[in-house]
């Protein structure tokens, strides 16, 4: 069963185009990791699904119904961000409490378990924690909820490595024991691919890339060789990335649809194939320019 759907999806701030047409569908009890670049509209594409913004047109069914302004949807779902604002007279002990009241799932064990572990006092307020501390305590309310769907955008802001790595643990460990729909933005996919089931690429607004975090790993193959060579194998191919690798060679990215068979014989062509890490992948889709940063200096460097 489909938690979310989306269909043509825009989304306009005046002249700004933020989502596109866009159309995805996320099943039941999947983890899903949204990335893209920044102003790809991330957070705009959360926001519609949490009912917090309207679209400009299409459609967005979440539990099959409209989110904007649903009960059944604030009931059942939880939005972790940064921006999120608590009452300023509730200490963190209180904030838990009222959390608790709200969510029908709520695991107090867990929330209070994990407030210890990261030693939070229960009598601070929310407004003194700095950036990493209230992110964590944040993270503490989207796991506890144990909301149908979870949302997490950007969760990780100013956490330090080691509680992002408890971060992500702790996230598995709750999706397996208590699996519901998550879906967690982010810049860092390297740290989170093992989380996560699958992968949603947003670019410009649409969906570049759906797929399951394995066959995202597979996705892609970087050839090394001599230009003349790679030239022959790759002729009419879409070449995602480039680079030199010395003098008349030079190492491309594409989608492998290349078979065992072939790429054997490119070995015989003197062309090496590697695998490419699923979070290259995604940073080479959604290059802004051909040649990326090395453009901007190679220009520099000629005048
Ligand atoms: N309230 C708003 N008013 C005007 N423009 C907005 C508003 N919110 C977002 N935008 C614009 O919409 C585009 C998409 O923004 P969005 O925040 O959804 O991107 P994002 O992928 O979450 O980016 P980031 O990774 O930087 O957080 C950006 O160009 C942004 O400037």
């Amino acid at each position: 069963m489909s938690v979310i759907e989306c269909t043509d999806l825009s989304k306009r701030y005046g002249r700004l185009q933020a989502l596109n047409q866009l159309s995805l569908s996320i099943k039941e009890n999947k983890m899903i990791g949204l990335v893209g670049r920044n102003g790809a509209g991330k957070t705009t594409l959360l926001k519609l699904i949490a009912g917090f913004i309207r679209p400009t047109s299409g459609e967005v069914k979440v539990f099959s119904g409209n989110p904007f302004n649903s009960l059944r949807v604030s009931a059942n779902s939880i939005f972790i961000d940064d921006e999120m604002s608590m009452p300023a007279a509730l200490t963190l002990q209180e904030i838990l409490k009222e959390a608790g009241r709200f969510y029908e799932k709520w695991d107090e064990e867990l929330a209070n378990r994990l407030f210890d572990y990261f030693s939070f006092d229960p009598r601070a307020y929310h407004g003194q924690l700095s950036k990493g501390m209230k992110s964590t305590f944040n993270m503490i309310l989207g796991l506890a909820s144990r909301c149908p769907l979870t949302i997490f955008d950007e969760p990780t802001t100013g956490m330090d490595a080691a509680v992002r790595k408890d971060f992500y643990r702790a996230l598995l460990k709750e999706y397996i024991a208590y699996p519901r729909t998550i879906i967690v933005s982010s810049h860092h996919l390297n740290e989170i691919e093992d989380v996560l089931e699958d992968v949603l690429l947003i670019n410009d607004g649409k969906v570049r890339l759906h797929l399951p975090v394995s066959e995202l790993k597979e996705w892609a193959v970087g050839l090394t060789g001599k230009i003349s060579s790679l030239r022959k194998w790759t002729e009419g191919m879409e070449i995602i990335h480039e680079n030199e690798a010395g003098p008349g060679r030079a190492y491309i990215v594409m989608k492998n649809d290349f078979s065992p068979d072939q790429l054997q014989q490119m070995r015989q062509d003197g062309i090496e194939s590697a695998s490419v890490s699923a979070s290259d992948v995604c940073v080479y889709l959604t290059n802004r320019g051909e040649g990326g940063i090395d453009n901007v200096f190679h220009r520099h460097e000629l005048v």
